[in-house]
């Protein structure tokens, strides 16, 4: 279109003699050109969505399949919320960058040069300009980009904590409000949103810093190169034809640094949260198969023996747990009681293997847990936690996620054998009734018959349970107690045990003080014994054994 509209203007200022019919060809031309670079903007411009959208989906799908074998132990160190910025704002972030900014500057590389090398044809001096203003561009770019970065990162940053912030706050709303925090907690989120703000303004103000310089440049080249070419025409060097092609072309060569410009801004962002993206990629997790690793024949239910477990957690040098050693038949319960911080959790996530002992063995059936794939460990142990956790859905729904592929026979056998079907019963919409976010539309009771109905449906052979701090009211406790008393049936269960009835059934109860072992044996032996465990009993309120 360039060289057609040269030849337009030409014709028009040159050749008066052959009229304006002359100029139609080059016009027609022109705007031939002029609808076919559209075309192809179209078309670049879709086919750079589209690759950034396959590149998002992707990123995506590997970052949360490494988020899940990064497991729970990951998120101890990592707040919920920065994850969850750079999985779905981060990923995000890099579409502008994959999509429009990595292209554009395979074009700032490719047409400059190539218009280079034409001017050169038409006046050396001239091409020489360019050049030097072409290479300006991005080196003063290059020059910024230090500050950029750490501004970019700072923006960044700021902006997954406020994330995380905003996440945490939304998760724990009843409490807030229940300590009277809600104003105070939405005034710090406030403060720190201005503080993002600021994040935000000084990240803009240096990439509008390195615009003004670059856009200096641009013009500056074009306008030296134009003046140039018209000094050379004046000796004669240059007919007018050539002038107005440098006029064309050396804007033609800024064009697209220009154009790279525009997309610095949001490339740059997406190239920040690509830092956060690949910190996630390239983490380790706490624990993982050993390459020779293959799957075990195990007893069901199995035996399991603690020896000589010592454990601190990631960045802790505290022992959470010192040399413990507890030996558990095939199919009996052990209770782990003791004060709050003592260790019980730690033994529980140990035996999950979140994360592996420092020094001692866990074994299962006689089998190292490290000895086992991870996929067979956890089909191996069935949890019931106290805080139980529903997603977004029905009653069924939630409870099917325990085992794919459940006829509704199975479905209806477990949710009577965790008493849940009264409570099915009343519900409108029976098995279908949404169970509100987080299961908010349950009561605490119902909603650890939901955890025992998966845990049921599992069918693991090792129980862990953890028993609720909270009490229920009597009607509930009596349901989850005779629930829980049909799951532990022909299991090996470990108990995390607050209340009294569930430490006398125990098989063998191990107190727990300060992760060591202070006194463990059969619960009858232990009352006798007038030692920890009475302490504790006595230390306690009325039924309720640790906190
Ligand atoms: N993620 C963690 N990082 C560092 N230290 C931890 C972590 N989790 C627990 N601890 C520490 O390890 C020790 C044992 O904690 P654990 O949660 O096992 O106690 P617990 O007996 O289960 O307590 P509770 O009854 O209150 O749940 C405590 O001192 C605790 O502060």
């Amino acid at each position: 279109a360039g060289f057609a509209l040269v030849d337009v203007v030409r014709r028009i200022f040159a050749d008066g003699s052959s009229g304006v019919s002359g100029v139609y060809g080059p016009l027609a031309l022109a705007a031939i050109m002029t609808v076919l670079r559209l075309v192809l903007l179209w078309a670049r411009d879709q086919c750079a969505t589209w690759t950034a959208a396959r590149v998002k989906v992707r990123v995506r799908a590997r970052l949360v399949e490494r988020v899940f074998d990064l497991g729970p132990g990951h998120l101890v160190r990592r707040r919920v919320g920065d994850v969850q910025a750079t999985l779905v704002d981060g990923v995000e972030a890099i579409q502008a960058y994959v999509g429009f900014y990595l292209p554009q500057a395979v074009i700032a590389l490719v047409v400059p040069g190539a218009l280079v090398a034409f001017l050169v044809t038409l006046d050396p001096w001239v091409a020489l300009v360019v050049v030097v203003g072409v290479i300006v561009v991005p080196f003063a770019r290059q020059m910024w980009r230090k500050l950029l970065g750490v501004r970019g990162q700072a923006h960044w940053g700021m902006y997954a904590e406020y994330s995380a912030k905003t996440t945490d706050a939304l998760q724990g709303m009843t409490t807030l409000v229940a300590l009277g925090a809600a104003r105070r907690h939405g005034e710090a989120l406030a403060e720190e949103a201005e503080r993002l703000r600021l994040a935000t303004t000084r990240s803009l103000g240096a990439s509008l810093g390195v615009y003004t310089v670059t856009s200096a440049a641009m013009g500056l080249g074009t306008g030296i190169a134009v003046v140039i070419a018209a000094l050379r025409h004046a000796t004669g060097a240059l007919d007018a034809t050539a002038v107005l092609l440098v006029l064309f072309l050396s804007a033609e060569c800024f064009r697209p640094l220009s154009d790279l410009q525009n997309y610095w801004h949001e490339g740059f962002y997406g190239m920040a949260a690509a830092n956060g993206i690949y910190a996630l990629l390239e983490a380790q997790p706490d624990v993982k198969d050993a390459p020779d690793v293959r799957p075990r024949d195990i007893a069901s239910p199995p035996s399991i023996t603690l020896e000589d477990v010592t454990f601190s957690y990631p960045e802790s040098d505290r022992l959470a747990l010192d040399r413990m050693s507890v030996e558990l038949a095939a199919g009996s319960t052990l209770a782990l009681v003791g004060r709050s911080g003592a260790g019980k959790s730690t033994v529980v996530q140990l035996l999950q293997r979140v994360f592996d002992p420092k020094s001692g063995s866990i074994r299962i059936d006689g089998t190292d847990l490290r000895a086992l794939p991870l996929d067979q460990l956890r089909s191996l142990i069935g949890v019931v936690s106290q805080d139980v956790v529903l997603f977004h859905g029905s009653i069924s729904e939630n409870i099917r996620l325990a085992k794919a592929d459940v006829t509704d026979a199975e479905l209806m056998q477990v949710i009577r054998a965790a008493r849940l079907d009264d409570v099915v019963e009343r519900l409108p919409e029976g098995l279908d009734t949404q169970v509100g976010e987080r299961g908010a539309r349950l009561s605490g009771g119902e909603r650890q018959r939901v955890a025992i109905a998966r845990a049921l449906l599992r069918d693991a052979p090792i129980l862990v349970l953890d028993e609720a701090t909270s009490s229920l009211d009597g009607e509930n406790e009596a349901a989850v107690a005779a629930a829980l008393q049909e799951l532990r049936h022909g299991r090996t269960t470990v108990v995390v045990a607050h209340r009294l009835s569930t430490v006398a059934d125990a098989d063998v109860v191990v107190v727990l003080e300060a992760g060591r072992i202070a006194e463990s044996g059969a619960p009858a032996e232990l009352m006798r014994a007038r030692g920890a465990w009475r302490d504790l009993v006595h230390a306690q309120a009325e039924g309720v054994v640790g906190s």
